[in-house]
């Protein structure tokens, strides 16, 4: 696996000036529907937002476009996700990867969304989730995309071009490794993961990247609450705290999801990660 990092570093743009802002009525790519209105692309998006108290700027709705039109375009040559419907996309990527906000905010005591610079990691961000979606509504977070497969590295990278997202880097290896590296060990404020490995495995990836104080962040569907019974004894070895393990209502989804938020309260033991892929073919028990 290569081990290179990829930086991508951009002026900030977080603050957008008058002639960033589309016209509401601009014309919208071809890979979005005839029948979606110029005026407001994103109903459910928006609609979902707003149930959280979320205003959605037209600058955030275009990145939102973006993130959409890209992903399909991407999507004909890599392998990133099963799902590209237009409403789909809207509910099971877009509002599931911000479902955990009020939570994480509510924990930190900020407000929503927060205001600090908080550096977030998301591991294993394939197509951006839940770590793009995270960084348009929130701007003022500090990201970085970590993934271990290069397609999906080479997606992201174009990704963070095209949206200008300020403060954000992509980088290509794996966790377990480079939660062993002194540039990313400890470095975190959140770390986040969705759909990436069972939690018993997943925390053995996380909880070495967050700093002490750090919130882990895993978001879960069915068979969550199997998988954290079997994960309790592997949070507190790696030196998690459970806070949280909520079921939460994404606006649209029948479905259930579950969040799992980890507080790092010790600094995890120094032979954890541990490498050669031991972490998901024999999880700490
Ligand atoms: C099923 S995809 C999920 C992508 C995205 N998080 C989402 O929710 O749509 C899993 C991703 O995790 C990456 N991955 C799996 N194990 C990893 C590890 N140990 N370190 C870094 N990336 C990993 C894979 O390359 C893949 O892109």
């Amino acid at each position: 696996m290569p081990e290179h990092d990829r930086m991508l570093h951009h002026p900030p743009q977080d603050s957008p000036s008058p002639q960033d802002q589309p016209e509401a009525t601009a014309p919208l790519p071809p890979e979005v529907p005839e029948d979606v209105d110029p005026a407001d692309p994103l109903p459910l998006l928006r609609e979902g937002c707003a149930r959280w108290g979320l205003t959605l700027s037209p600058r955030q709705i275009q990145q939102f476009v973006t993130h959409y039109v890209e992903l399909v375009r991407w999507n004909q040559r890599v392998n990133l996700t099963a799902i590209t419907d237009f409403e789909d996309v809207q509910v099971k990527h877009f509002l599931d990867s911000l479902a955990a906000l009020p939570l994480i905010c509510q924990e930190l005591e900020e407000p929503l969304p927060p205001t600090r610079p908080l550096h977030l990691v998301d591991v294993g961000s394939g197509a951006g989730f839940p770590g793009i979606p995270l960084k348009i509504v929130a701007p003022r977070l500090k990201l970085t995309l970590m993934d271990g497969t290069g397609k999906k590295v080479r997606f992201l990278e174009q990704l963070v071009a095209k949206l200008a997202l300020s403060n954000t880097q992509v980088v290509q290896g794996r966790a377990e490794e480079l939660g062993r590296q002194m540039a990313y060990r400890g470095q975190f404020d959140l770390v986040t993961a969705r759909a990436v490995a069972p939690l018993n495995t997943l925390v053995e990836y996380l909880l070495p990247l967050c700093r002490r104080g750090g919130l882990a962040i895993m978001y879960k569907g069915p068979g969550a609450a199997q998988e954290f019974m079997e994960a309790r004894r592997a949070i507190e070895i790696l030196g998690g705290d459970v806070v949280r393990f909520a079921p939460v209502q994404v606006p649209f989804l029948p479905e259930q999801r579950f969040i799992l938020l980890v507080k790092k309260v010790r600094h995890t033991p120094q032979q954890y990660p541990r490498g050669q892929g031991l972490p998901r073919k024999k999880p700490l028990t």
